[in-house]
């Protein structure tokens, strides 16, 4: 069984206390990993490494020595690709292809992307006029934030760490990682990472634990932290900004979604049901940006449902490296609890189950994982627990609806404002859509395709600041304006 430490200041080391919590595959619930978990004093060594490190060789790179390690650290995961994606399947248990396509292929996008924008940012300057005619030179320059707190959530681990770890570093910040305690591994991989490409020590720290009385928690209150970047749940967004109030750090956060799918009746029907499935029921629902709630136009209304309701029933389960497994398990059991409630809440509303609705058939030897149908419902108001909470697992609700104004009002109707995505051939009226609707992002006859120069980020509950391209500098970057009187 693995053995995971914590990686602070260069090194793999338990914690002080010696505290261990274990790490149980989703696919069958069989031990596979004991996590170190680190105590306040792990976190604050790991804290001081990340500063020392400001202050050390890493501080002083130039933008190009940076920029060429963080190549480094793109190719050094390329050619461990292999090792990226066994450790993400044990983690989550996830199908093979999930992470060969959808995951793992990010880590190394999220540091080439951001060395990039670095290299390319321009600096900014202003000339300015004064009374005695002789005027004065404004220019701004851009410097670390310092310590950047990273928590990170366990549905797409490697993809959701990078995402933030990429800008923080490529601006010339250090971290301290705490990523999920239900997916330690990757995160723990990627230290054997940056000591192979030469990435100085203490430049990226992992600590190991849970969130409340726990390395989370630990790690946000450290006020040598200068600011906290977190992916996760709503909830857990507010437990932190109350954190980090204390010291004035800034957020960014990436949280909760309720995300529709809209399928027009002029829509590309086979590719709307492709689409809708795959964003319904991707890594098992377990994804921020996925379809919980579906509206298609009454005409198609019947047809729709039964096609989906077919894509839905011929899912393969199995281990990730089975040739034909194409669906996995939920993350835990407590999370199989947790949708599961959600089932039999639709089922107390009065919902026609569609399909699914409950746990699997599985093998003997598969039987004690996290399985769970993928599930549809129809036949329940706006007003369902459902329809309007966040259930982040493998199941929607679909509706018909007449009109845009009736669709846009549903979809805008929840507390979140994460993504959408419409399905339709007549673009002037997805351009009128898209303008209506309160997210973070919309895909257009498309679903989770990522063009990361964009801003990326929530509205409402589902997120503070975005990032992507240049939008990252804002949060990873501080800017000092100099004025020279000439
Ligand atoms: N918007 C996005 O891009 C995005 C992406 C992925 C997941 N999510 C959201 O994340 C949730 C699922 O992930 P999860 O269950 O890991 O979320 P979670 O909030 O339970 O945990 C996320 C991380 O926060 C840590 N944490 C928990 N409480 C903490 C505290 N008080 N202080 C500091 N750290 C704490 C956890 O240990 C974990 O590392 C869903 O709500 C999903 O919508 C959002
Ligand atoms: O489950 C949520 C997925 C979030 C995806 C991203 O943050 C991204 O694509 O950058």
């Amino acid at each position: 069984m693995q053995q995971i430490n914590h990686f602070i200041d260069g090194a793999f080391s338990p914690s002080d206390s010696g505290k261990r919590f274990d790490k149980r595959s989703p696919v069958d619930n069989t031990l596979i990993a004991s996590i170190a978990e680190a105590g306040r004093t792990d976190v604050d060594r790991a804290v001081a490494a990340a500063k020392r490190a400001l202050n050390g060789e890493w501080g002083g790179l130039t933008t190009e020595q940076r920029v060429d390690l963080l190549y480094g650290v793109a190719d050094e995961i390329t050619r461990r690709f292999d090792d990226f994606v066994e450790a993400e399947m044990a983690d989550t248990g996830q199908p093979h292809h999930v992470m060969t396509h959808a995951f793992i292929p990010r880590g190394a996008a999220n540091f080439k992307v951001f060395a990039d924008v670095i290299k390319n940012v321009p600096a900014e300057s202003f000339q300015m006029a004064t009374p005695d005619g002789r005027g004065a030179l404004n220019y701004a320059l851009r410097v670390p934030k310092g310590v950047i707190g990273v928590i990170s959530p366990w549905n797409a681990p490697f993809l959701l760490m990078t995402w933030k770890v990429g800008p923080a570093l490529a601006c010339g910040n250090t971290v301290v990682v705490k990523p999920s305690e239900e997916t330690p591994l990757t995160t723990t991989l990627l230290g054997e990472v940056m000591n192979s490409v030469g990435i100085p020590k203490g430049v990226y720290n992992v600590v190991h634990g849970f969130g409340p009385d726990s390395a989370g928690e630990y790690l946000t209150q450290n006020l040598d932290v200068d600011a906290i970047t977190f992916t996760g749940e709503t909830r857990t967004g507010t437990a932190i900004m109350k954190a980090a109030a204390e010291g004035t750090r800034d957020v960014s956060f990436e949280m909760g979604g309720k995300n529709a799918g809209i399928v027009f009746a002029d829509a590309d029907f086979d590719a709307a049901v492709d689409g809708i499935f795959r964003s319904a029921f991707l890594n098992s629902g377990q994804v921020c940006l996925g379809t919980e709630k579906v509206y298609v136009e009454r005409p198609i209304f019947e047809r729709f449902v039964d096609a989906l309701k077919q894509k839905a029933e011929a899912v393969k389960y199995g281990r990730p490296t089975d040739s034909d497994s194409n669906y996995g398990p939920l993350i835990s059991r407590e999370h199989q609890n947790k949708v599961l409630s959600y089932y039999q809440k639709a089922k107390d509303e009065g919902a026609t189950i569609v399909t699914g609705g409950g746990i699997p058939d599985m093998p003997a030897e598969l039987a004690e994982g996290n399985w769970i149908e993928p599930t549809i419902w129809t036949g329940l108001p706006e007003t369902a627990s459902v329809v309007k909470e966040e259930i982040f697992g493998p199941c929607c609700h679909i509706a018909p609806f007449d009109t845009e104004e009736e669709v846009i009002a549903k979809t805008n109707d929840n507390q979140y404002g994460l993504s959408t995505t419409i399905w339709t051939t007549n673009l002037s009226c997805a351009h009128r859509m898209a303008a209506k609707i309160d997210v973070g992002v919309t895909w257009v006859n498309s679903w989770f395709l990522r063009d990361l120069r964009t801003p990326f980020g929530g509205a409402n509950q589902s997120g503070i600041g975005r990032e992507g391209g240049v939008h990252s500098l804002e949060f990873y970057t501080e800017m000092r304006n100099v004025c020279i009187k000439l």
